[in-house]
Order: structure tokens, then C-alpha cells, then sequence
């Protein structure tokens, strides 16, 4: 594959690796920048206590400062963002990213894990928080369900379908020549 001329940053938020794991296919495609958004106040270990943690922080707009720091964000042509579904939601640390840097200009390509309900308003989310920025079409694959204490699981089998799902939606977007 030929990767894209483009410069390209891959941020990505993930607490149990699955949206990190399609975060480095799509690296190994396209190439560029990988990074990974840490809080400057981690959630807890606890699933519950993050989710309600979560669900507050939405009710009240809070926006969790980052401990991640991005060099020079101008030099970036695309920037793909990833994130799991929270609460049927884009998560706080994802917003703090988008809110935090100027991203207008560039091309903004979403991508997402989640327990198997879809992405939720997380996409549209992007929309409304990067409104002068060229925005295709998203990436979205089930990853792991907390909850039922599934944590990792885009390996083995479910690792090669998810590359070439991965491989098929970058061509579509053309981002993949
Ligand atoms: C706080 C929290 C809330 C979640 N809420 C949802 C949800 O509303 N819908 C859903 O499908 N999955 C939900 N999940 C499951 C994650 O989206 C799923 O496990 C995802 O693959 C995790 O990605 P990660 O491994 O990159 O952290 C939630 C997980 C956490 C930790």
C-alpha cells in the first residue's frame, strides 16, 4: 500500500486497549504520528465508579485537563481521532482534545469501539465540535463489554477482520490508494 502524501497525527483514547488496536492498524496503513490522550487525573480502576464519574461529567460539562501534549498540531493535514463509546457518548478526554486544539482546516476522520450499541452521538459530536474541518465518514467496530468483565479483544481472529474492515473503510475514504 501506498500511504497517503498527507501528515497524519492518530489520537486515540482507550482504557482497555481495543481502541488502541485499531488506532495501530490504522498506523500501519497510513503511517504518521500515533498518540495516546492521558488524563491529568486517571479514571479510577473501577468500572462503575468510572462510569458514574462519567455520567456526571457529561451532566455538567466538565472537560478533564490532559496530561497529553501535542507538538505543533498546525504541521497535521489529518488527524484521525478514536475513541470508545461512553455512555453512549464521546468521552470528556476526547472533548477536552477537540475543544483544546485549532483543527480548523484539516481533515478530522473519526473512528470507535464499543460494547455492541454503535457509536451513540459520538460522531455527531465531532461534527459539532470541529465545524470547519473536513469530516468523512467513520470507523466503528465492536471491541470489548467492561462491564461483563470483557476487556481486550481485537486479537487472534477478530484482529485480522478488523484490519481488513479497517482496510476497506480507508479506501472508501481515500485515504488508502
Ligand atoms: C465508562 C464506560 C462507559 C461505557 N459506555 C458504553 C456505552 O454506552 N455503550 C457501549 O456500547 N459501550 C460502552 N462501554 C464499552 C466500551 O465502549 C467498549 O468496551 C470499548 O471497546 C472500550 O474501548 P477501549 O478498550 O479502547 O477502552 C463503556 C465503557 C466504559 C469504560
Amino acid at each position: 500500500q501506498t500511504p497517503s502524501p498527507k501528515k497524519i497525527l492518530i489520537v486515540y483514547l482507550s482504557r482497555t486497549n481495543n481502541t488502541k488496536a485499531i488506532a495501530e492498524i490504522i498506523h500501519s496503513y497510513v503511517g504518521g504520528k500515533l498518540a495516546a490522550l492521558e488524563l491529568q487525573k486517571p479514571y479510577p480502576e473501577n468500572y462503575r465508579a468510572t462510569v458514574q464519574q462519567v455520567v456526571n461529567e457529561n451532566e455538567t460539562g466538565f472537560l478533564p485537563p490532559l496530561k497529553t501534549k501535542i507538538d505543533s498540531i498546525e504541521k497535521y493535514d489529518a488527524v484521525f481521532v478514536g475513541f470508545p463509546t461512553w455512555d453512549m457518548k464521546m468521552p470528556p478526554p476526547m472533548k477536552s482534545f477537540l475543544h483544546q486544539y485549532d483543527l480548523s482546516g484539516k481533515t478530522i476522520i473519526p473512528f470507535n469501539t464499543n460494547a455492541g450499541y454503535g457509536v451513540g452521538s459520538g460522531f455527531d459530536t465531532v461534527k459539532q465540535l470541529c465545524p470547519n474541518s473536513k469530516i468523512p465518514e467513520g470507523f466503528s467496530i465492536k471491541g470489548g463489554v467492561e462491564r461483563d468483565g470483557v476487556l481486550f479483544v481485537i486479537k487472534g481472529e477478530k484482529e485480522k477482520q478488523a484490519r481488513e474492515e479497517v482496510k476497506v473503510w480507508l479506501q472508501n475514504i481515500q485515504m488508502l490508494k
